[in-house]
Parts: C-alpha cells; structure tokens; sequence
C-alpha cells in the first residue's frame, strides 16, 4: 500500500476501545522495511508519518504515490513542508539537486515547493533509516539542515522521578522557520524511565511519537487517552504512536529510550500545554 489512511477517534468513542482497537487506531508498528517507503497519514492535522529505508537503490519521496489521487496535487510538496530525522546509518538527502548529509540523528527541514527529494544511504548494509513528518504549508521557508549540536537544547525532569531528559529542538520557532511542523528528539538519561510526566493534552496540537533507542525485550508502555481514562499502548523500538488533541501523550519504560516527537496544528507554542492535575488523572 503506497499509503495508509487513519481516520480520527472520537474520544467518547475511543474510552471504549479494547487493545486491538486502540493499537488499530494509533500505533503504527511498521516503519522501517530495508529498501521500502511506509506512509501513514492521518485526517488529524493532516499528518504524515513517513519511514525511508533506502538499501541498495535511492527512494524518492512520492514514489509509488499517485499525489494527484491522494494529495490532489502535482507533486508530493506542492502544498506541504517536510521535517526528517535520520535515526539509522549515514545518508543523504537531495532536494532540487542539493545534496545534503544525513548523519545519525542528523535532520532536515524542506520547505513546500521542492519537487525531487531523494533519499539514499551510504551503506545499504547499515542503511540510513529517514523518519519524516509531513505537514500541510502555506508558504515556502528555505530547506535548513540541523544537526544535534545546533538544536535548541531543554534540559528537564530530575533523578528523583527517574524523568531525567533532554528535550533537542529541531524545528522549532527558536531554530528555524516552519509553517506548522514542530519537531525534535527526546533522550533520557540512563537509569530514567519516564517521558512527558507530569502529563499534559493540547487542544491546539496534535502529536505523534517515534520511540526508539529501545533495547531488544524492553518495552514502553506508551499512556494515551483523556486525563481521567488512561488506556496503554505497548510499544517496541522504532514503533510510533498517533495522539489526538485530547489524548495525553506520556510514556514510561523498562529501560531508558528516547523518542521523536512531532507537532502540527494551531500554533508552534511548545509550552502550550494544558498541564494534568495529577490528583485527578485515573
Ligand atoms: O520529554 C518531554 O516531555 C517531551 O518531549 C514533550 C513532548 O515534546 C511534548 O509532548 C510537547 O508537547
Ligand atoms: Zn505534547
């Protein structure tokens, strides 16, 4: 399938939900196939999840794809801006004839109106492994490569309630410009379990997380649902999740992990967030 749709859940609906049903709705279990593209999009915000996986011979972006069925439009950027992270082997990206190199936890943002994006890795035996949102855009911004080090760096969480972290900013109001695509990559810190808790919604953003740096048997039970019918997703390596506006988005392992996160919707304010009175969640 050269894309699968996800349609959005009711909250009322999804409290009903049994496991099957709600890793049907929001887990995507499938994203990096060696030498294959994975699209999931999703009618919240208009998202979608991407995985590249280029081995032997390079992938372009709307390959396989009939944008004009399912995008209405010429070509795959022709009203929508990109954000990539590579969380596999060195690669490269080319837009419009501008190679750019991809290394581990490298990224890129391309703006709306590039036509040719190609990926490929350096070696097709440890391929590069290109994690990519795409999000509808409103006007073009210019294609930035973003390394860690040029990332926005947020340090949070404490020892004491194993969440010790750091949140890296990629694309970001504070890094570059975006029409709506926030992006970046959380790492906890050894001996740390917890991500985004104390939790928090935002009506004015959906999500979606990528969790990775998982080892082999350990898992993350991903929590989602309203602040007062949490529900859990187990999640492996290198799986993502969708999260509506209503859902909570937090996560706790059995082994230290870091996750991408992914934001589109009303604004680019990342500390807009309706904070959960922990009193209260159930
Ligand atoms: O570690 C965290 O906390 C996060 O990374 C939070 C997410 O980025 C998020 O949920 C932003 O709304
Ligand atoms: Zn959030």
């Amino acid at each position: 399938m050269a894309m699968e749709i996800r349609q959005p859940s009711n909250s009322k609906d999804a409290k009903h939900y049994d496991t099957d049903r709600l890793r049907e709705e929001f887990l995507i279990e499938e994203i990096f196939v060696p030498g294959e593209i994975r699209r999931i999009y999703s009618h919240i915000d208009r998202i979608i999840t991407m995985g590249y996986t280029p081995t032997d011979k390079p992938l372009e972006l709307g390959e396989g794809l009939n944008t004009m069925t399912n995008l209405g439009t010429d070509f795959f950027l022709e009203r929508r801006e990109l954000g990539v992270i590579n969380i596999g082997g060195k690669g490269a990206i080319t837009a419009d004839g501008k190679k750019y190199v991809l290394n581990p936890r490298d990224g890129l943002y391309v703006g709306m109106g590039a036509k040719e994006v190609v990926f490929e890795s350096d070696d097709k035996n440890a391929p590069a492994k290109f994690y990519t949102l795409s999000a509808p855009a409103h006007t073009t911004y210019p294609t930035v490569h973003i390394d860690i080090t040029k990332a926005r760096k947020v340090p949070c969480g404490d020892v004491e309630h194993a969440n010790k972290r750091v949140i890296n900013q990629y694309i970001h109001p504070e890094v570059m410009k975006s029409c709506q695509l926030t992006m970046g990559l959380t790492q906890l810190e050894e001996g740390s379990v917890w991500n985004t808790m104390p939790c928090h919604t935002h009506e004015r953003r959906m999500e979606v997380y990528l969790y990775l740096d998982i080892p082999e048997n350990q898992v993350v039970f991903h929590l989602m649902g309203e602040p007062t019918e949490l529900r859990t997703i187990v999640m492996r390596n290198e799986q993502a999740v969708i999260s509506p506006s209503w859902s909570i988005h937090s996560g706790v392992g059995t082994h230290a992990y870091s996750f991408i996160w992914g934001m589109v919707g009303e604004n680019q304010t990342f500390d807009d967030m309706d904070h959960c009175d922990m009193n209260a969640i159930k």
